[in-house]
């Protein structure tokens, strides 16, 4: 059994890494007071004994070879369980594909961060491990939530990093929240992480969190923290605020952060996505052309069999660009910057 290493050293990435689909749940008590809970794979709660006020979810691993969020959430963990913090609200970390991290690539059979909302049963349904885990993931983040009383704080920060390099190392995408405002607050919290720049998306998607943000009114967003390296290749100073940040929001009461200023910002929204459709997909462009560089209007971006899509404004900018998509998925969004100001 597993809990005598997880009470000892705080590596639960290690274990879920050893037990790649399914991990035997078990519980125990840290002298602080904090509940510890495996509940899978991957998934870890801890509730303080003191009464608190937020649910806080943090999830990295979704894609299995984006390491800094790993390295990031595995020391959280264990300063947790080693008790070098003292937890002050309740959280869920979750180690999306345990299994993907030991292959070292983005995922195992299907992008899992395209299988929530219930798409992990649509089609073919729950024919592969990811969608099965899909399905999980979906209930113990539902579970957690739910399981209190309503009208407690919720959020996700789901971290990743980007294939490619980015002129703004690191961005948030903010999901479609059907029409509401987006919120100050979430903003400056990313901000104080080191979050300058975010995406606001226009329509529902099939990502963790939307799933969130949509289906549990959590104050949800996708985090790239830079570019993906082996574990080992990271620049670990260059996360000290986004570390400092989430222990913050996990140790304390109450997070205080700066007023908000428009002028910290850079904010985006989606012009539109671009999805491959056909096995002749490509891009007009290298592998080293970073995120968030623009096109004049009228230049070739991609070509998806007999179908040319060329920039339709001046500075209309490439974010995710892969190829290799799946057909139908999406293999490239395009930006502009912020026209509506909806933001309280
Ligand atoms: O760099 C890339 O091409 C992908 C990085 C990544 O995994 N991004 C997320 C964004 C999810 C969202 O749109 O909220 C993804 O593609 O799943
Ligand atoms: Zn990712």
């Amino acid at each position: 059994m597993y809990i005598e290493t997880l009470k000892k050293t705080g590596d639960f990435l290690s274990i879920s890494r050893k037990n790649e689909w399914s991990l035997n749940p078990c519980s125990f008590e840290l002298s602080n007071g904090t509940l510890v809970e495996v509940l899978d794979t991957g998934v870890i709660q801890f509730t303080p004994k003191t009464a608190t006020q937020k649910d806080i979810v943090l999830s990295s691993a979704v894609h299995g070879n984006e390491t800094a969020p790993i390295e990031i959430c595995d020391e959280l963990i264990q300063n947790i369980i080693t008790q070098k913090i003292t937890l002050k609200q309740r959280a869920l970390f979750i180690f999306g594909n345990p299994a993907s991290i030991n292959i070292g690539k983005r995922f195992v059979t299907e992008n899992l961060n395209r299988l929530f909302s219930g798409e992990h049963s649509k089609g073919e349904g729950l024919v592969n491990l990811e969608r099965k885990h899909a399905k999980k993931l979906e209930q113990y983040v539902t579970q957690f939530f739910t399981s209190q009383e309503t009208g407690r704080y919720r959020c996700h920060y789901d971290l990743h990093t980007a294939i490619r390099g980015s002129k703004n190392e690191k961005f948030a995408v903010y999901p479609y929240l059907n029409g509401k405002p987006w919120k100050k607050h979430q903003l400056n919290f990313l901000l104080a992480c080191g979050v300058n720049t975010v995406l606001m998306m226009k329509s529902a998607a099939t990502t963790f969190s939307y799933f969130a943000s949509n289906e549990l009114g959590a104050d949800a967003f996708t985090i790239e923290l830079g570019q993906v390296r082996p574990f080992g290749e990271n620049n670990m100073a260059s996360f000290d605020k986004v570390k400092n940040t989430l222990t913050a929001l996990l140790t304390l009461e109450e997070l205080v952060l700066p007023e908000y200023k428009s002028e910290n910002f850079e904010l985006f929204e989606v012009y539109r996505a671009i999805n491959r459709t056909k096995e002749d997909f490509s891009f007009s462009f290298s592998d080293d052309v970073e995120n968030f560089t623009g096109f004049e209007k009228g230049a070739l971006m991609a070509t998806d069999g007999d179908k040319h899509y060329v920039a339709e404004v001046d500075g209309e900018a490439i974010i995710f660009p892969n190829a290799q998509v799946a057909l139908g998925q999406r293999a490239l969004l395009t930006v502009i910057p912020l026209l509506s100001k909806n933001i309280v």
